[in-house]
C-alpha cells in the first residue's frame, strides 16, 4: 500500500474522563519516518493506540487524517484497511491462529519465507502467534507481521525493547527494508517510532524527532541531535529545537 500523510490536528486523547494527551499537532509526510521520544508515562503508547483506534483511547478533541480521509471516528479494522499498521509493545497471544494462516489470510504467502528468514523466524511459521514466544521473538514477529500486512504507515511501539544484541541489527535492518529506506521517497512507507534506546537511528533514515512530556509534544527537531540532547541532559528543552505548545517545559513538568 502506498504511503500517505498522517496528520494530527489539535488532538486530545482521554480514557473516560482522564485526559492523557492534549494539544497534539503532528504531520508525518508520505514516506517520512518520525521518532517519538519521551519519559515513561508521558503518553507515547497511548498516542499510537489512539491513532490506531484501539479502545479505550478516545479522541475527545481535534482530528486525525490519513491522506484526504478523516479517520478518528473509524474502528480499528477500517483504519487497518486504509493502510495503518502497528507493531505493539505487548501484543496478545492468538491461540489457534498460526503465522502461516495469517499470512494466507493477508494473501502474503509469497512474502512469508524470506521475511521470516530475515528475522530468524523461519521455524515459527507453523506456530500459533505469540503463544510461547519469548519477549524478543514477540518483537521480531511484530515486524514480520507488518511485512505481511504491508501498511502504508507503520507505528512501532519500542521495537527494540527485549531484543538481544545479536537480533537487534536484524530487527533494525528489517525495519529499514520494510520502510523502503533504500528506495525513492515515493516508494517508502511512513512511520512513527517510539524508542528509548535510539538504536533504530542507526538503521533507518529518520526525518524528524519529537519529544513528548506529560502528554504534550514539547519540541521537534533533528532526531539524532534530539537523542544526543536527551542522553546528555534528559528530557529538557534543547535551545535549538522548535518549541511547541503554549507553556514552558519547566511549567509542564511541574504540572
Ligand atoms: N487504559 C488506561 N487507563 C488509565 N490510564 C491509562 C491507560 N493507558 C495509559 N494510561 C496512563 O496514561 C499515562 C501514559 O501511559 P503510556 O503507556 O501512554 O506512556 P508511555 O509514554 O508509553 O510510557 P512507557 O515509556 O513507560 O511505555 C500513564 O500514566 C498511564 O498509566
Amino acid at each position: 500500500m502506498l504511503a500517505q500523510p498522517l496528520v494530527l490536528v489539535d488532538i486530545e486523547i482521554a480514557v473516560g474522563s482522564h485526559v492523557l494527551l492534549r494539544d497534539v499537532n503532528l504531520t508525518i509526510g508520505a514516506g517520512e519516518t518520525h521518532i517519538l521520544f519521551g519519559p515513561n508515562g508521558s503518553g507515547k503508547s497511548s498516542l499510537l493506540s489512539a491513532i490506531m483506534g484501539l479502545p479505550p483511547y478516545q479522541v475527545t478533541h481535534g482530528e486525525i487524517r490519513l491522506g484526504d480521509e478523516r479517520i478518528d471516528h473509524l474502528p480499528v479494522d477500517a483504519r487497518a484497511r486504509l493502510g495503518l499498521g502497528m507493531a505493539f509493545q505487548r501484543p496478545p497471544a492468538l491461540d489457534g491462529v498460526t503465522v502461516k494462516a495469517l499470512a494466507q489470510a493477508l494473501e502474503a504467502d509469497a512474502r512469508l519465507a524470506d521475511a521470516a528468514a530475515a528475522l530468524d523466524l523461519a521455524d515459527f511459521v507453523g506456530r500459533d502467534i505469540n503463544v510461547g514466544f519469548s519477549g524478543g521473538e514477540i518483537k521480531r514477529w511484530e515486524i514480520l507481521k507488518l511485512f505481511l500486512q504491508h501498511p502504508g504507515i507503520c507505528l512501532f511501539d519500542e521495537p527494540e525493547s527485549g531484543v538481544d544484541l545479536e537480533h537487534i541489527a536484524a530487527v533494525g535492518a528489517a525495519m529499514g527494508q520494510l520502510l523502503g529506506h533504500d528506495a525513492s521517497l515515493a516508494e517508502r512507507r511512513s512511520a512513527l517510532i517510539i524508542t528509548h534506546t535510539g538504536f533504530i537511528l542507526d538503521h533507518v533514515r529518520a526525518d524528524m524527532g519529537h519529544m513528548l512530556v506529560n502528554g504534550e509534544l514539547v519540541c521537534s527537531g533533528d532526531p539524532r541531535r534530539l537523542f544526543e540532547h536527551i542522553k546528555a541532559h534528559g528530557y529538557t528543552l534543547p535551545p535549538w529545537a522548535s518549541r511547541l505548545g503554549s507553556v514552558t517545559l519547566d511549567e509542564r513538568i511541574a504540572q
